[in-house]
């Protein structure tokens, strides 16, 4: 097992990756004994795979809701806080979040909310999670954008157990294989050729392989939550491919395309865009293909409206005075932020959508 300790204002945590950890998780929290109850909030693929083993011997009450991204909803959060009211949760109480980012976010906004803030644990279980369980965005989705209702909450500690990514379906590996190689994009060119020489599907990783890539890319995000918690500045980096990915996935109605398929075609127009606004190569073309290949879409739908898009895009959270705010790379590692105006980002929408066959 390795263990990655994120420092931020109110302490540090730990984030432990291993084979099969998740059945420990009683030993691998610091506090174990000073809580007076545990209540698991789920979903119903999770539940059916990894619940019981949470659960072991012990009566612990559960929650378990839709899985799917149509969950981060007001629906479902009031559900989730009548659910904890019911189970008398007291402000001694923790909270374990189990599944992927879906489950994360709106068990961290639970936790972030419930008596004004109560302890969470994170059993990630997805690919995707490796980047939503550490750092302490939680949130639920509005009609009107993503994630625009949350709360920084950072959890007690977070447990990954390489073993539960093994029943993933192809497309959410896939998904999450994309905000890794965000990972490598923002900060770490050698990393990113690292991904390119695998030559391999992620799914067919050694767990070696993964433990490593997992550890990568929670280091690379560690740091950038270590300087800037609350996205005053570098934190927006994380963000590098979401502006326009946030967009489709809202535009499209949640769940249509998975977090990281929308992150993937947000990535290959960042790119596009960083070329164009540095008079640079960057490995777009290359990247694009290399992106196909392994099954992530790389261009706009072609059913949605470009118009509204641009209008997604100014109710992202980075948008300040309705003005536009990408994410670019100056090269690959060194991104930074930049206002786009609306002429310039609606050409080149015009560029990225899907060619008809
Ligand atoms: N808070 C953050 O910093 C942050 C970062 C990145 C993404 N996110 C959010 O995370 C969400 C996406 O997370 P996700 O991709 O994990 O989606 P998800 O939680 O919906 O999981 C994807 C699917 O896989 C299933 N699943 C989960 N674990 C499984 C397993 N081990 N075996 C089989 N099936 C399993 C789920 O039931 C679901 O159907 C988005 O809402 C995104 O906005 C948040
Ligand atoms: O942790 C962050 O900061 C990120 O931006 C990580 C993103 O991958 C993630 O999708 C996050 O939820 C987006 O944040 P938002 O503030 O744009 O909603
Ligand atoms: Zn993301």
């Amino acid at each position: 097992m390795d263990t990655i300790r994120i420092e931020t204002s109110g302490g540090s945590y730990p984030v432990h990756i291993g084979k099969g950890i998740r059945t420990k998780w009683r030993e691998l929290i610091d506090d174990y004994a000073s809580y007076s109850s545990f209540f698991i909030i789920t979903d119903e693929a999770v539940e059916a795979h990894y619940l019981s083993s949470i659960l072991g011997e012990e009566k612990l009450s559960y929650f378990i809701v839709p899985s799917g991204e149509e969950s981060k909803s007001f629906e479902q959060y009031h559900q989730c806080m009548t659910a904890l009211l019911e189970a008398e949760l007291d402000r001694k109480s923790c909270i374990i979040s189990l599944g992927g980012g879906v489950v994360g976010d709106l068990a961290g906004f639970a936790a972030a909310t419930y008596m004004r803030g109560i302890d969470f644990i994170q059993i990630p279980t997805t690919l995707l999670a490796h980047d939503s369980s550490v750092g302490g965005k939680t949130g639920i989705n509005h009609e009107l954008g993503k994630n625009l209702i949350g709360a920084f909450h950072q959890p007690a500690a977070v447990i990954y157990d390489i073993e539960c990514l093994r029943t993933l379906p192809d497309r959410e590996w896939r998904s999450g294989f994309s905000e890794v190689i965000k990972h490598a994009l923002i900060h770490d060119e050698t990393f990113l050729n690292w991904l390119v020489d695998r030559r391999k599907a992620v799914q067919n990783y050694s767990d070696e392989e993964l433990q490593f890539m997992l550890k990568k890319g929670i280091n690379v995000k560690g740091a950038i939550v270590k300087e800037d918690e609350r996205e005053t500045g570098v934190r927006a980096y994380l963000n590098f491919g979401h502006t326009l990915g946030h967009a489709i996935e809202a535009e499209l109605g949640y769940g249509k395309v998975t977090h990281g398929e929308a992150v993937a075609i947000g990535m290959i127009f960042a790119l596009r865009m960083s070329e164009e606004y540095f008079q640079t190569k960057l490995r777009m073309d290359e990247l694009r293909i290399w992106f196909e290949s392994l099954g992530l879409p790389v261009a706009v739908p072609r059913e949605l409206d470009i118009m509204k898009l641009l209008q997604r895009m100014k109710v992202d959270k980075k948008a300040e005075n309705k003005s536009l705010k990408f994410i670019l790379l100056k090269e690959i590692g060194t991104p930074t932020k930049v206002s786009i105006d609306d002429e310039a980002a609606l050409k080149l929408l015009k560029k990225s959508v899907e060619r008809s066959v």
